[in-house]
Formats: structure tokens, sequence, C-alpha cells
């Protein structure tokens, strides 16, 4: 398993500054050069210029300001934003942990949710009964588990996508910031899932404002500066 970065570079086009004032204003505050025009569209340079590689047993904290590209970069390596230039080369199966509630079906029960994002996992039929098995169990949501997600609380719904996202030993896991879920009892058993699940990742790739947390999970860290490494 790689991921292979090589002179990545990821832009945002806006469509809606069109007066004048607006973009001359934006132009001189953002400084560095992040904001452009382009054939009258003004662009926003979110990612410059970034090369890296990883391989089995890399872990990478991605660290800096608001702003700085990280979540960016955690999105252009999940897929979700193609280059504008620069190549992006991945093997091994992408899991992300960037917003673990997506996806989740409020009209569905517990179980059927389960069922549901397994097939999105690409998980094997023959793996479901101890996965649904697993996630009852962690959850504890005991009988809640037949009932339709609208009726959950937050923390009843957090505790859930979190049993079903950690339930299987992931390839390349991304990860924008660390996650913490439920009251203070559940924290403690779902801290001890997390660092396991962490530990199973071929590659892990974090973003985080924790200089501590990076150093403790990361053996490489790549900080950001206005979309440049530093
Ligand atoms: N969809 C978008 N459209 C336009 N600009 C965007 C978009 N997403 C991000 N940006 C810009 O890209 C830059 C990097 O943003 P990003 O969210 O990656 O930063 P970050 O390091 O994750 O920040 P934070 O620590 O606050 O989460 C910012 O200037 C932001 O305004």
């Amino acid at each position: 398993m790689y991921i292979d970065c090589q002179h990545l570079k990821i832009q945002f086009p806006i469509y809606n500054a069109q007066q004048r004032s607006i973009k001359r204003s934006l132009l001189t505050i953002a400084g560095g050069g992040r904001l452009s025009q382009s054939q009258g569209v003004t662009m926003v340079t979110a990612l410059d210029d970034i090369s890296f590689s990883l391989q089995d047993g890399d872990r990478l904290a991605l660290l800096g300001h608001n702003g700085s590209g990280k979540t960016t970069l955690l999105r252009a390596l999940a897929g979700v934003y193609s280059p504008v230039s620069g190549t992006l080369k991945t093997s091994g199966k992408i899991s992300s942990l960037l917003d673990a509630t997506l996806g989740m079906e409020p009209e569905l029960t517990g179980i059927e949710n389960i069922k549901l994002r397994s097939l999105l996992l690409g998980i094997p039929p023959q793996q479901l009964p101890s996965l649904i098995d697993d996630v009852i169990a962690f959850s504890e949501l005991e009988e809640f588990i037949y009932l339709p997600v609208r009726t959950y609380s937050s923390g009843m719904i957090l505790r859930l996508a979190f049993a079903i996202c950690t339930a299987r030993a992931p390839e390349i896991l991304l990860m924008d910031e660390w996650i913490s879920v439920g009251d203070a009892a559940f924290k403690d058993k779902a801290e001890k899932r997390l660092q396991s699940f962490i530990d199973k990742a071929a590659i892990l790739v974090i973003a985080t404002h924790d200089p501590h947390l990076a150093n403790r999970v990361s053996n490489q860290q790549l900080h950001l500066e206005q979309g440049k490494i530093l």
C-alpha cells in the first residue's frame, strides 16, 4: 500500500465574487497570492506544490493554522477533489473518519443502517452477522437498534456511526482531528477501540491542531501554511 503525491495543486473557483471592489479587497487581504483571477473568475489556491510519499507503516500528521489546507488535502486523498495539476497515486482501500455520521439514514433502523454501511464499505455478506453483533454490543444501543435512527439522541447516533466505522481494519485511514464519542463512561471504551483501529491501519493521515497528539500518533509531520509545505 502507498500514497504518492507529487506537486499537488488544488484550486476552488468562486463564481459569485462579482463586485470589483470585493475582488480587489480580497486580493489585497490575501497577500501571498492565494486568491487570483482566471478568465474573470476568482480562484482560491487551497493547496500548492504539495509532495510527499507514504508506505506501509507510515503515520503522517498534518499540522497548520485554520485555512492552511489540511482538510482539503484529506479530501483530495479521499478522492473528493481532483487536482488542477500534479499527481496523486494511491494503492489500498481508503477509509475516512472525516464525518462518521455521513450517510446515516434517519428513517432506517439501526440494524438496517449497519447493513447499508457495510454494503457501501464493500464488506463481504458472509462477514455481516459478526459485524452486526459487534456493532450492537459495542454501541450499547440494546433494543433501540430495532428502531428508526430518527428516534435516537445525537449521542446515540454518534455511538452507532462510530461503532460501524471502526468495525473493520482499515488499509489507508484518513482522520480529521481525533474524534471523541459519547459520555464519560463510553469515551474510555471508544478511545481504546479507536486506538486499536488506528494501529491496524497500514497508513494513517491525521489532521490536527494539537502538536502533542501529532507527536504521539505520527512518525512524519507535514506543516502547512497558506496551502504550501513550510
Ligand atoms: N469549497 C471551497 N470553496 C472555496 N474555498 C475553499 C473551499 N474549501 C476550502 N477552501 C479554502 O481553502 C483553504 C484551505 O481550507 P481547509 O479547510 O483545507 O483548511 P484547514 O487547514 O483544514 O483549516 P481548519 O484548521 O480551520 O479546519 C482556505 O483558504 C479555504 O477558504
